[in-house]
């Protein structure tokens, strides 16, 4: 059912608590699983990928209860995991695909993982590469490039690898794997990406060296249960963020928002631009809770590049429409993993906001937007990918006519109600 969103010129007001963070949300699911004893969770995302990553540790015999936002997992640790009957359900999400590749490739039995189309064509070599040089047995179609992966548990090494890519997909892939493997695993990472897995793997009580770009980690090590705390997530409260700045007369707050720094490349982004930010951190360590304040604001444009990318790789559909509407030449650069998201997020954005009137050129590995330009109303695709449903959304409150969006459900894999809340605040 498609979805047609019509505005004339609102300001939004008021406090959203955006939903938990997708990315730790995944791995309190899987550190309670592979941990003894019960786990407890509150603020976890019901969003579609974090319950495909709910349903494979199911598959795999583990007790997971739900209650709102708070998750109980009962776990007899990974040892006690059984061999699944079924195949593994990784629905739209390379997050639970990747991750739990290197869960699986260490366990004692076969397992089978496949998830939607938009799976099927996301490159799986980055993770089985790492982990075939561990000992791993996975097959998958084209050498392992693709879903459906079969996986014959085995048992692994440890390794000394630098990333190729800049992913936190691959080495949280590695150090899941490298937990059960044979001596102590070292990764150099060229590039800082999301260190989520690192800040668990120390809550649930592993011990883990990490200095200069590099992450040793000895295998052997039991997880003991921990109850985690999921804040807001980065990623979903940036529509908000970009929402508040295009709009006239806003202002908004976003309570309990994760602002590790590996994430907050947004943050940077739009103060660069000229955007009015309140950060006011509830925590200063760990995975730094923060309450934002965004007032609407008048945006010049800039360069984002190089080390800032991984920081804020998902943002960048909502960044590219932020740039619509700042004064000068933003370019995106550096960023050509955004052709292998769950669309080619490169070619979408720039088809997409280019249906709406922006002045928005594709390059290989990013895009340049000159601005500010109005956006007129148009039918929006969203390519199934929940990131590009939400830069319409937000696209609609400032466009000159009715938005439709062809997909709005699949916003739902990481912001259910996103329209809804972001109506409340009209
Ligand atoms: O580790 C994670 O939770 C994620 C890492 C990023 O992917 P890559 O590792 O492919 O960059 C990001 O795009 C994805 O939404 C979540
Ligand atoms: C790329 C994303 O997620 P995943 O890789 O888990 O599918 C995303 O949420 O934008």
């Amino acid at each position: 059912m498609t979805l047609t969103l019509t505005y004339s010129n609102p300001s939004l007001k008021g406090t959203i608590q955006v939903p938990g963070d997708k990315s730790i949300s995944h791995r309190a699911i899987m550190f309670g699983s592979v941990a003894k004893g019960t786990t407890t969770v509150e603020g976890f995302l019901l969003g579609d990928d974090c319950l495909s990553t709910i349903s494979c540790f199911r598959k795999l015999g583990v007790e997971i209860n739900l209650d709102g936002d708070k998750v109980t997992i009962v776990s007899g640790g990974e040892a006690q995991w059984q061999e699944p009957s079924e195949v593994l359900d990784t629905g739209n999400s390379g997050t639970t695909t990747r991750l739990m590749l290197g869960l699986l490739a260490g366990t004692g039995f076969h397992s089978v993982m496949a998830g939607d189309a938009s799976i099927a064509k996301r490159p799986m070599k980055r993770i089985i590469n790492p982990l075939r040089l561990m000992g791993a047995d996975i097959r998958g179609r084209q050498d392992g490039q693709f879903t459906p992966l079969a996986v014959q548990g085995t048992r692994l090494q440890a390794i000394d690898y630098t990333l190729p890519v800049a992913s936190a997909q691959v080495k949280s892939a590695i150090l899941l794997a490298a937990l059960k493997a044979e001596g102590t695993t070292v990764i150099k990472e060229p590039v800082p990406t999301r260190d989520h897995t690192e800040i668990m793997l120390e809550h649930f009580g592993a011990s883990i060296k990490r200095h200069d770009g590099t992450i040793e980690l000895q295998g052997g090590q039991q997880l003991a249960a921990a109850h985690v705390s999921v804040p807001g997530d980065i990623s979903s409260a940036a529509f908000m963020i970009g929402a508040a700045l295009i709009t006239k007369g806003s202002e908004v707050k976003l309570a309990n928002v994760g602002c590790n720094p590996t994430r907050t490349g947004i943050l940077d982004v739009v103060k660069a631009m000229g955007a009015d930010v309140g950060i006011d951190l509830r925590e200063e360590t760990g995975e730094m809770p923060a309450d934002l304040v965004i007032r609407s604001s008048s945006l010049t444009a800039t360069e984002i590049g190089g080390s800032l990318i991984p920081r804020l790789i998902d943002e960048i559909p909502l960044i590219a429409l932020v740039a619509t509407q700042a004064k000068g030449q933003t370019v995106i650069k550096d960023a050509e993993e955004l052709r292998v998201k769950e669309t080619d997020r490169i070619a979408a954005v720039v088809a997409e906001l280019s249906k709406m009137g922006a002045d928005i050129t594709a390059t290989e590995d990013g895009m340049i937007i000159n601005g500010p330009t109005p956006l007129r109303g148009a039918d929006m695709m969203t390519y199934g990918d929940h990131r590009l449903g939400m830069m319409a959304a937000v696209a609609a409150l400032i466009a000159d006519g009715p938005v439709t969006i062809d997909d709005p459900d699949c916003i739902s894999v990481s912001f259910p109600n996103f329209v809804e809340e972001m109506n409340s605040l009209i």
